[in-house]
């Protein structure tokens, strides 16, 4: 069976708006990297990029974010390499298990400030639940066939989850402010 994600196959489990955050591990049998998150995160999302990391088997990642001064490496950080520091996430991976612990941006950027990262990796319950589908139609550039792309908008529909082939409107408005008020198109000042 055609798995989106593991969060998402059977059906969506709310958060609880009063979580506070929790640990994630990467999946080392042992010296795992630890990474504390102080709370709980924003925007999450399934994303069908190239670039965000993926359980075994899903077609689809699940990432959220969480303001940068919120994460901390609190065990075995010297796991930890960047995969391609030239991304504009750069996503910090374990070396040897291959998770994703967090994804900082540290050029100029309409999210700078906000890291990425997976709430699976924790065992804690209370994280955001997924709010929205993006970069649906990236995963035919990784090699899903395109007639089977309806089937997963309808999969993602049948759970609550709209789909974007970006990401979602507020997100993109955020972007293209950003974007305006970089080029004086839009007032500094809003
Ligand atoms: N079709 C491309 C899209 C990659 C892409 O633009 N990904 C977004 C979303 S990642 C989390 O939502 C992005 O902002 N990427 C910046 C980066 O990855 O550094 C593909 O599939 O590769
Ligand atoms: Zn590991
Ligand atoms: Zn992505």
């Amino acid at each position: 069976m055609l798995s989106i994600h593991p969060s998402i196959d059977n059906g969506i489990t709310k958060g609880d708006s009063n979580f506070s955050g929790g640990k994630l591990y990467c999946r080392c049998p042992s010296n795992k990297v630890e990474v504390t998150l102080g709370s709980n995160v924003l925007h999450n999302h399934a994303c069908g990029c190239s670039k965000c990391w993926k359980p075994e088997g899903a077609l689809f990642s699940v990432v959220g974010v969480i303001p940068v001064d919120k994460v901390s490496v609190t065990a075995n950080a010297d796991k930890l390499h960047i995969i391609d520091s030239s991304a504009a996430i750069q996503r910090n991976a374990c070396k040897e298990c291959g998770v994703h612990l967090f994804g900082r941006i540290v050029n100029d950027h309409p999210f700078k400030g906000l890291d990425f990262v997976h709430t699976e990796l924790s065992d804690s319950k209370g994280w955001q639940e997924p709010q929205f589908a993006a970069f649906v139609s990236s995963i035919i550039e990784q090699g899903f066939r395109p007639e089977g792309i309806d089937g997963v908008r309808e999969k993602f529909k049948s759970v609550g989850l709209e789909t974007y082939d970006v990401l979602s409107p507020p997100l993109m408005d955020l972007i293209a402010t950003y974007t305006g008020q970089k080029s004086g198109k839009l007032p500094a000042k809003l």
